[in-house]
């Protein structure tokens, strides 16, 4: 088996964790570490993408460009990648960010809506950046629609599709199924990549499934910083691929090391499993909406775990984190009527 990449995205997906409040010298921290530990890759972005530092989505502590800037300069080997919706970002925002230093362009679009991220990716191929394509909320569609989307993805010049389980809800063969369907419509035209999260406790496990089923590029955070139960956790997955001969380049004692020593001290706290992660997971929750349900519920004093499960019922994409409100203050006149 050839040797597969893998992303680190605490500095990305971490975001959602840490509320937007990278410091310049946690960035330079952890891409020091994470690099040191031979990662290819560490994407650096707001957790929603170029743009997402707002009223709605929380605003950054730092300018998510000079958090670029930083990783860029502090990187010896590792690529710097960043990350965009669409829409909450725009196309002046990747040329900026390829000023600041990144080299590869991630364009994330709800996973039927592939047909948006088209003059991104021409853009960013035009400019000579890598390309990789996010077809979020992969498992709400089934493996031939996600084939059709990474289809459209491709022809628009995207280098790599990933099926992204935002809200950490595939199941094993519910992986190896959309990723091979992927790989079997991309041919050479295009690898295929996974990103999990960990709400059901199986993102290393997935991830394998992915690797096992063609994916050539792999997601993870170490610590598991990241959005939801947090992400694959990068250090785990080394090690498993270390123990099956699935090589990353990525050294496991180091990784462990950066994991524990570096990247936790910048975490507010664990990324938990718990009740309302695991709702996440099993009602097909996007991950990144978990800190807005927090703070919908106690500002409305419901149960943010019934608030994420009637989430999942009404099939919220990524962007309708505003729609919380309104579920929070359902739930408040249901109280009220008794
Ligand atoms: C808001 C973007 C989102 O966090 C991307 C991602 O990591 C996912 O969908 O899991
Ligand atoms: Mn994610």
């Amino acid at each position: 088996m050839s040797r597969i990449r893998v992303t680190d995205t605490s500095l990305r997906d971490g975001s959602h964790h840490k509320r937007h409040l990278f410091t310049t010298s946690d960035v330079e921290n952890i891409v020091a570490a994470l690099d040191g530990a031979g990662v290819p890759v560490i994407e650096v972005t707001h957790g929603d993408g170029l743009g997402g530092s707002s009223f709605n989505y929380g605003f950054s502590r730092t300018p998510e460009q000079e958090l670029i800037s930083i990783a860029a300069k502090t990187a010896k080997n590792a690529k710097i990648a960043f990350l965009m919706l669409p829409g909450l970002g725009v196309k002046d925002d990747i040329v900026t960010a390829q000023g600041n230093g990144a080299s590869i362009c991630r364009i994330a679009t709800h996973c039927t809506e592939a047909d948006v991220s088209v003059q991104h990716f021409g853009l960013a191929r035009e400019r000579g950046l890598e390309t990789v394509g996010f077809l979020m909320m992969a498992h709400s569609q089934p493996p031939e629609v996600l084939a059709k989307q990474a289809r459209i993805m491709a022809d628009a010049g995207c280098q790599c599709v990933y099926v992204v389980d935002s809200a950490g809800a595939l199941v094993l063969e519910q992986v190896s199924d959309r990723v091979s369907a992927l790989v079997a419509e991309l041919g050479d035209d295009a690898q295929v990549g996974f990103h999990g999260h960990e709400n059901l406790d199986l993102a290393v496990a997935n991830s394998i499934c992915a690797v096992r089923a063609g994916a050539k590029q792999i997601d993870g955070s170490a610590r598991r910083f990241g959005a939801g139960a947090g992400n694959t956790p990068v250090e785990a997955f080394v090690g498993v691929c270390d123990k099956l001969g699935i090589e990353t380049g990525i050294d496991f004692f180091k990784i462990a090391d950066a994991a524990e020593d570096v990247v936790r001290p910048v975490m507010p706290a664990e990324c938990l499993l718990d009740r309302q992660a695991l709702m996440m997971g099993y009602a097909g929750v996007y991950s990144s909406f978990l800190r807005h349900a927090e703070r919908q519920a106690e500002r409305y004093g419901v149960s943010s775990a019934e608030l994420l499960v009637r989430a999942g019922a009404r099939k919220l994409v990524g962007g309708q984190e505003d729609q919380l409100v309104d579920i929070a203050l359902e739930l408040q006149k249901e109280a009220a009527v008794g």
